[in-house]
C-alpha cells in the first residue's frame, strides 16, 4: 500500500503522523511511504531522517494526498484539505466528527473511508486517544497554573501556596485519562484537588490510586456548581465517545467564580463541557476572558509538545496502520473489532452510531457501508 503523510496545517500543530521508525516498519512490510517535505521538522525529524528510513519526500501536500491510498494525519483535515478527498481514499487520523459537521459531510460526499483515532476501542479503553489524553491532562494543570499568574490575566495565586498561605483549589470534571493526569500534576504542584465523575467505580479507583489525597465527588449539577464556585482552576475532561460533550458547567456557574479564576476545557475537541466556552482558541491566542474568568480552549494541546507527543501517538497508531496496510481496510476491520469501531465514515455513510445520532444521519453498520464502497469501486 502507498501511505501518505502530509504536513499538519493547524495552528501551531507540530506533531507528525509518522516517525522515521514508523516509516522503516512500513517499508519492511513492503509498503511505500510518501511524506511531505519538512512534515517532521516540528517534531525534530529532518527530510534526510525520513529518506534514510526509506520514505520518498514530496514537495507538495497535493502530491502526497493524490498519490496515497491511505493518508495518515494527526489532526482532522481543515477545509482547505477537503479538496483532496476522493472515493477509495483511506484516512486515518483524529476526526472528532460530532463537533465537525462540515468535515463529516465532505467525507461522506467523497466516499472516503475515514477511521478516527479517538473511537478505536479495545477492552473498553481508547488506545489511540490515551497517549494524547495523558499529554493534554498533564498540560492542563501546568497551563492552568500559568494562567493563574497575574501577568497572564489570572488572580495571582500559586497553586501550591506557601507555608502560612492557602493552597489553590483545582476542580477536575471527568476522572478518565485526562482527569487522572491533570490530578497527578495538580497534586504535584501542591493544589487541593477535587475530581468529579459520573462513575462511582472510577471514583473509587481514583481514591485508591491517590491514596485518599484528593476529594472525589459524584457528578450531579449540585456538586458541580459547588466545586466550580470554590475553584481557582476548573479542568473540563469529560468524554462520551463519539458524542458531543455535555454542557455540565453552565454560564450561571461560571458567574459564581472569582475574578481571575481559570477554566481549561480540554474536552473542546468534542465541543467542550463549559457553556461559556463559545470558541476554539489556538496556541497563538490561547485565552479570552468572560465574566472575569480566563477561558482556555485549545483543541490541539499536545501540539505544543510535539516531540513527546509524536513519539507517544505513533507508538500507538502505527501498529493499527500496519494492519490496514497489510490486509487492506476491509479485511483489517473484519479481523479487528478495535479498528471496526474506529471507522466513522465509509461508502458515503456514517458508520459510528453516536456520531450519526449527533449529526442526525442514518447510522449504517461498517460492514454494509464497506460492501457498498467495494461494489461502487
Ligand atoms: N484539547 C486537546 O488537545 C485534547 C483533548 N482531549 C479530549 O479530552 C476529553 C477527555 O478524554 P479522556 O480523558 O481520554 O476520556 P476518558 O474516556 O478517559 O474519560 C472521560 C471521563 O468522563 C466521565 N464522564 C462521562 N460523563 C460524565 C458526566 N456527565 N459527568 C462527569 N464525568 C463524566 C467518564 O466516566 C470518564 O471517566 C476528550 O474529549 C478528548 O478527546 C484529549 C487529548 C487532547
Ligand atoms: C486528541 C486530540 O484531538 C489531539 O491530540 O489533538
Amino acid at each position: 500500500m502507498i501511505i501518505g503523510v502530509p504536513k499538519e496545517i493547524k495552528n501551531n500543530e507540530n506533531r507528525v503522523a509518522i516517525t522515521p521508525a514508523g516509516v522503516a516498519a512500513f517499508v519492511k512490510s513492503g509498503h511505500n511511504v510518501f511524506i511531505e517535505s519538512n512534515a517532521g521538522m516540528g517534531s525534530g525529524f529532518t527530510n534526510a531522517d525520513y529518506m534514510a528510513a526509506g520514505a520518498v519526500v514530496l514537495d507538495q501536500a497535493a502530491e502526497v494526498w493524490s498519490t496515497a491510498e491511505m493518508v495518515m494525519k494527526v489532526k482532522e483535515p481543515l477545509a482547505s484539505e477537503y479538496a483532496f478527498f476522493r472515493q477509495g481514499l483511506i484516512l486515518f487520523t483524529y476526526l472528532h466528527l460530532a463537533a465537525e459537521p462540515e468535515l463529516a459531510r465532505a467525507l461522506m460526499e467523497n466516499c472516503v473511508t475515514a477511521i478516527a483515532y479517538e473511537t478505536v476501542e479495545a477492552n473498553r479503553t481508547l488506545p489511540l486517544l490515551i497517549p494524547m489524553s495523558e499529554v493534554a491532562g498533564r498540560m492542563s494543570a501546568q497551563i492552568g497554573a500559568q494562567f493563574l499568574e497575574k501577568s497572564h490575566g489570572g488572580k495571582g495565586i500559586l497553586l501550591g501556596g506557601v507555608p502560612g498561605v492557602k493552597h489553590g483549589k483545582v476542580t477536575i470534571i471527568g476522572g478518565g485519562v485526562v482527569g487522572t493526569n491533570a490530578a497527578k500534576i495538580a497534586l504535584g504542584l501542591g493544589a487541593e484537588v477535587t475530581v468529579i465523575d459520573m462513575s462511582a467505580e472510577r471514583l473509587r479507583l481514583l481514591d485508591e490510586m491517590f491514596n485518599a489525597q484528593i476529594n472525589t465527588l459524584i457528578s450531579n449539577p449540585f456538586n458541580i456548581a459547588e466545586a466550580v464556585a470554590e475553584a481557582d482552576l476548573v479542568i473540563g475532561a469529560v468524554l462520551i465517545p463519539g458524542a458531543k460533550a455535555p454542557k455540565l458547567v453552565t454560564e450561571e456557574m461560571i458567574k459564581t467564580m472569582q475574578p481571575g479564576a481559570v477554566v481549561v476545557d480540554v474536552a473542546i475537541d468534542q465541543g467542550g463541557i463549559i457553556e461559556t466556552v463559545d470558541r476554539i482558541t489556538t496556541h497563538d491566542s490561547p485565552t479570552y476572558e468572560k465574566y472575569g474568568v480566563v477561558h482556555y480552549a485549545v483543541a490541539n494541546m499536545p501540539g505544543a509538545v510535539p516531540r513527546t507527543s509524536t513519539f507517544a501517538l505513533t507508538n500507538a497508531t502505527v501498529p493499527f496502520a500496519l494492519q490496514i496496510a497489510n490486509k487492506g481496510v476491509k479485511q483489517a476491520v473484519k479481523d479487528n473489532k478495535s479498528l471496526y469501531l474506529g471507522v466513522n465514515v465509509a461508502g458515503g455513510s456514517i458508520t459510528y452510531e453516536a456520531v450519526a445520532r449527533e449529526l442526525d444521519y442514518t447510522y449504517v453498520p461498517v460492514e454494509l457501508a464497506l460492501e457498498k464502497e467495494f461494489l461502487r469501486a
